[in-house]
């Protein structure tokens, strides 16, 4: 795999649900590049398109027109049992509700990835699976099962288990949705991390300033149209960013 190939890329994506009166449309004409090692932060108002980029990105939804590609793979219309392995093996999910299996202990739920490709990890990923559990203090949690663990704990045992494979691609959904603020910060901390010091790169859609200024880089959509694309920014510019938008929309 080159490099310089974009971890994910999304080619004039359009999304249309319902049809004539009751069309809706959720994407148009949306073309982006999801760098390699970079922490993007997806931001835009209720409605305005967020998860309907990141699910087809992610090999969830296909779009009505237009191309996904993970790395080199062209994913937007792959038949469901090959996208089903591109997923499992290159993509890493984390949603607001943790989505942890609760019958499962924590290291259970580590371990399902591999388990759903049917295979263990090999020396090298269970050494980085044991550095991680050691790294989000999991290391005393391990028979323990979701309904034991706080909120920000689940967070991130799912943390763990979406970076456990090395995906091309880590999409989170508003992973602190459902954290009070300080365990929210931590999470933040995490994904920023593993973007830096693991070149993971990280896809997160957020409503919120604080959890975006963490992101390298900034993407607002609006009805369904990218409309900004900005570096690195702290909290404050970003809100002040999107309230200009908000003003002048
Ligand atoms: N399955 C569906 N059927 C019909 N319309 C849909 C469907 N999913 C999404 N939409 C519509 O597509 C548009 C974009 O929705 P989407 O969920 O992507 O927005 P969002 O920016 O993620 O919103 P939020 O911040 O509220 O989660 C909205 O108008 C929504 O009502």
């Amino acid at each position: 795999m080159q490099t310089d190939t974009p971890a994910a890329r999304a080619r004039s994506l359009t999304k249309t649900y319902g049809r004539s009166s009751a069309e809706v449309h959720a994407l148009r004409d949306v073309t982006l590049d999801i760098r390699r090692g970079e922490f993007t932060a997806i931001m835009g108002p209720s409605g305005s398109g967020k998860s309907t980029l990141m699910h087809i990105m992610a090999g969830l939804d296909a779009p009505t027109s237009g191309e996904a590609w993970l790395g080199a793979i062209e994913i937007g219309r792959m038949p469901d049992a090959q996208l089903t392995l591109v997923r499992r093996r290159r993509v890493g999910f984390v949603f607001q509700s943790f989505n942890l299996v609760p019958t499962l202990d924590v290291r259970g739920n580590l371990l399902l990835p591999f388990e759903l490709d049917g295979r263990r990890p090999d020396i090298r990923e269970q050494k980085f699976i044991d550095e991680l559990i050691v790294s989000l203090g999991l290391s005393d949690r391990l028979t323990h099962r979701p309904h034991e663990l706080s909120g920000g704990q689940q967070q991130r045992v799912a943390i763990a288990r979406a970076l456990a494979t090395r995906p091309e691609v880590v999409f989170a959904d508003e992973p602190t949705g459902n954290l009070d603020s300080k365990t929210g910060r931590d999470v933040l901390a995490l994904l920023r991390d593993a973007a830096t010091r693991h070149g993971q790169t990280i896809v997160m859609v957020t409503h919120d300033p604080v959890a975006a200024s963490h992101a390298d880089r900034v993407v607002v959509l609006g009805d369904g149209r990218i409309v900004a694309d900005r570096p690195r920014s702290t909290a404050e510019e970003i809100s002040a960013f999107m309230l200009s938008l908000e003003v002048t929309s």
